[in-house]
């Protein structure tokens, strides 16, 4: 219990604690907090005065030093934040430090280092393989072998609110004429997101168990795509102009540990895996997170991540096993997230077939892919202790006309 008089299914309640960089009219300049109810936690205010020791973590305009800082500083500073919170004594203590979350402007919480994103729903892979490549297996022989991932734009990484600017490229029209021009296929994509706070020496794997030593983090991830400059660009190199003009992150990163309680067994392993993948009777790190994707404020989907075939553990660990190493600051997201059932998929192109079946929204309005103007914002919860709700909060993001 907090003396700050929260609900206890509040979505960012004393379990949950992100970290975020916020600004307030009063006070523009960018600098660390930490969500708690409807307030901000000003973290090198509050750290001046209650952990000096702590101060160099978590001071400058981003999240970058405290990424940097590693596992056990991670612990220290949210076990500080909880007490805090919890004991009485702190209430005037920290009261100078508590910024209204209302007033607060929001920025890109870290410096992204590199960008990469999986494919880790089978049922996502299973759609578009039908819808992309027909007459073909949908899921490529590799699929359920390792984790197919491409290295995205970590420049065009924006934080949620970013007007999301409808890309121009080249696409192949029904007739084969090929023409330049906007995007008629703009798509979102709902995904989960791994912050990585720790580095790792080049050369060297990083096993599958030192996920919690390295990821700091989790965010909501949009990984905006316009479907026909990919479907037309992408072979056989994979994705590129189609999904680097713009991928939005929420702005607050749940530390991975506020997730204990949303950790479940990954579902069952259908092709025997490689050792440095196998992570049968290892500690699980499936979770149970249940998105929303609300479409002009109409939610189209609520896609469930505890059934994503493969785990963040996994990702990091085939996206080192070449000896490849980390930098703080690397994003890496799990690729769209979608389920059996058709009001789970995780993007627009699954939800409306390509464009045959339109999706119908309360309002009488009609959708296939996105028209300019059209919002997109997409929200999750895990289940915390005792009872506890973890938010993730949200991404979202606007499609602004052409240029
Ligand atoms: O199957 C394909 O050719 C393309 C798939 C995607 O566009 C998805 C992608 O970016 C990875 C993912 O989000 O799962
Ligand atoms: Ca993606
Ligand atoms: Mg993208």
């Amino acid at each position: 219990m907090t003396w700050l008089g929260i609900p206890a299914d509040h979505p960012f309640g004393v379990a949950t604690l992100p970290y975020g960089v916020f600004g307030t009219p009063g006070d523009p300049h960018p600098r660390a907090g930490v969500a708690v109810g409807e307030w901000i936690i000003d973290l090198p205010a509050a750290a001046r005065r209650l952990a000096p020791e702590l101060a160099g973590a978590v001071a400058g305009p981003s999240l970058d030093a405290l990424l940097a800082a590693g596992p056990r500083v991670w612990a220290e500073v949210r076990a500080r934040l909880t007490t805090w919170l919890t004991e009485e004594v702190y209430r005037d203590l920290l009261a100078h430090a508590l910024v209204p979350a209302r007033d607060a402007i929001m920025h890109l919480p870290f410096t992204v280092a590199d960008y990469v994103d999986f494919y880790a729903s089978e049922q996502h892979a299973t759609n578009l393989g039908r819808m992309f490549r027909p007459g073909q297996d949908p899921l490529t022989p590799n699929w359920k072998h390792l984790p197919i991932g491409y290295h995205g734009r970590a420049g065009t990484v924006v934080v949620s609110g970013t007007e999301v600017v409808r890309p121009s490229g080249q696409r192949r029209g029904p007739d084969g004429e090929i023409t330049f021009g906007p995007s008629r296929r703009l798509d979102i994509e709902a995904e989960l997101g791994f912050v990585v706070g720790a580095g790792s020496t080049l050369g060297r794997p990083v096993d599958m168990s030192r996920f919690p030593e390295h990821v700091f983090g989790v965010c909501l991830v949009n990984d905006w795509s316009a479907r026909d400059i990919q479907a037309w660009e992408y072979v056989p190199l994979g994705p590129f102009l189609g999904k680097s003009f713009a991928t939005s992150i929420s702005p607050w990163i749940v530390p991975l540990t506020a997730l204990d309680h949303a950790r479940v067994v990954p579902p069952a392993r259908t092709v025997p895996l490689l050792p440095y993948l196998d992570d049968a009777g290892a500690p699980p790190w499936g979770l149970d997170l249940r998105l929303e994707v609300r479409l002009n404020g109409h939610v189209v989907s609520r896609p469930e991540f505890a059934g994503m075939y493969w785990t963040g553990a996994q990702m990091l660990a085939h996206m080192t096993a070449n000896g490849a190493s980390l930098r703080t600051g690397d994003l890496y997201a799990s690729g769209t997230v979608s389920g059996a059932s058709p009001d789970q998929r995780g993007s627009l192109i699954e939800l409306c077939w390509g464009g045959e079946e339109p999706v119908k929204l309360p309002d009488g309005s009609v959708r296939t892919f996105l028209e300019d103007g059209d919002e997109v914002v997409i929200t999750a919860t895990a289940p915390g202790p005792d009872g506890a709700v973890i938010g993730l909060g949200a991404v979202g993001g606007r499609i602004g006309a052409a240029r």
